[in-house]
């Protein structure tokens, strides 16, 4: 069932088109990662849905309903990239005053624990990745069947993102769909089960992790040390390598198909080891350089 429905969204701030042209549908318990280089126009297309900002053209429904809904604050969680809150509020005053909005909140005690949010430091004296817990559990603390999370593990060290990835995944399998803005490819290939890449305020690509690679090259490289001298035209004749090249005591073979059983077959005929074997395929590195010309996501 699609919970989110974006159509043709188009928004401008004075001459500068943010959102150009942007469509994708989400649908119930997955996570869809909305992912593209500094001012894409993610943030632009995730505060239209959120109904914080009004697009200029195309539709929204969340829930059936347009993004305005008052209806919509109570299912739908928002985290966004730079929350403010009141300099004197802590941990605790804000968790529980938000929990005080909704019918049937979520155990924010709970929520504090699993996030590490510091309950007792108030919001100005806490580090970027203390406020950027604090505002994961406030999206999470009203239960809501949507969350939208915008980079939301920008800031937080290793050991925490990784964490919060798997807080994330426990949100989606108690059923809360969630759409995540994000600039990690290791976040976006991790967590995402869809993905839609925006490049100057368009579409250029939505399909899963592995589509998106698998579109990008399904040319794979081997390299290794062969054991003993290896006569490359042996490698070159199976119709899987399409190149063999020596980088010193080190065989690179370059090919398709099922290019490893390709290549360890012609080894063992000829008695053979491959050591220090290793395989390169294509990652969301790749899918994302071929979609939008740019070698990072902006980080
Ligand atoms: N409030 C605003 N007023 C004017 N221009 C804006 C405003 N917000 C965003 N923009 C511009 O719109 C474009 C898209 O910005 P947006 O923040 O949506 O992109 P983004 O993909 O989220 O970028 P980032 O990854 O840097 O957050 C950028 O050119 C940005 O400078």
């Amino acid at each position: 069932m699609t919970v989110i429905e974006v159509q043709n969204l188009r928004k401008a701030y004075g001459d500068t088109v943010a959102v150009r042209d942007v469509s994708f549908s989400v649908e119930r318990g997955e996570i869809f990662g909305i992912l593209g280089p500094n001012g894409a126009g993610k943030t632009t297309t995730v505060e239209c849905v959120s109904g914080l900002r009004r697009g200029d053209g195309g539709t929204i429904r969340v829930l059936g309903r347009a993004p305005a809904d008052t209806e919509l604050r109570r299912l739908v969680g928002v985290q966004l990239q730079e929350s403010q809150l009141p300099d004197k509020l802590s941990g605790r005053e804000a968790l529980e005053l938000f929990s005080s909005f909704y019918p049937s909140p979520a155990d924010w005690q709970a929520l504090a624990r699993d996030l590490d949010v510091p309950l007792a430091t108030r919001y100005a004296k806490m580090s970027g990745g203390q406020k950027q817990r604090l505002s994961i559990a406030l999206a999470l603390v009203g239960n809501p069947e949507i969350a939208i999370l915008d980079e939301l593990t920008t800031g937080l060290d290793p050991q925490a993102r990784r964490h919060t990835w798997g807080l994330i995944e426990a949100v989606r399998d108690r059923g809360v769909t969630i759409l995540l803005v994000t600039h990690f490819m290791e976040e976006a290939e991790r967590l995402c089960d869809r993905l839609a890449v925006i490049d100057h305020g368009a579409v250029v690509a939505l399909d899963t992790p592995a589509g998106l690679i698998a579109g990008t090259s399904t040319e794979q490289r081997i390299r290794f040390r062969p054991s003993a001298p290896v006569d490359t035209a042996l490698l070159e004749a199976r119709p899987e390598v399409r190149q063999v090249v020596r980088h010193g005591s080190q065989l690179e073979v370059v090919g398709t198909g099922n290019l490893l059983h390709a290549v360890t077959s012609v080894l063992a005929v000829n008695d053979i080891i491959a050591n220090d074997l290793r395989i390169e395929q294509a990652s969301l590195d790749d899918a994302f350089v071929r979609l939008t010309g740019r070698s990072d996501s902006g980080e």
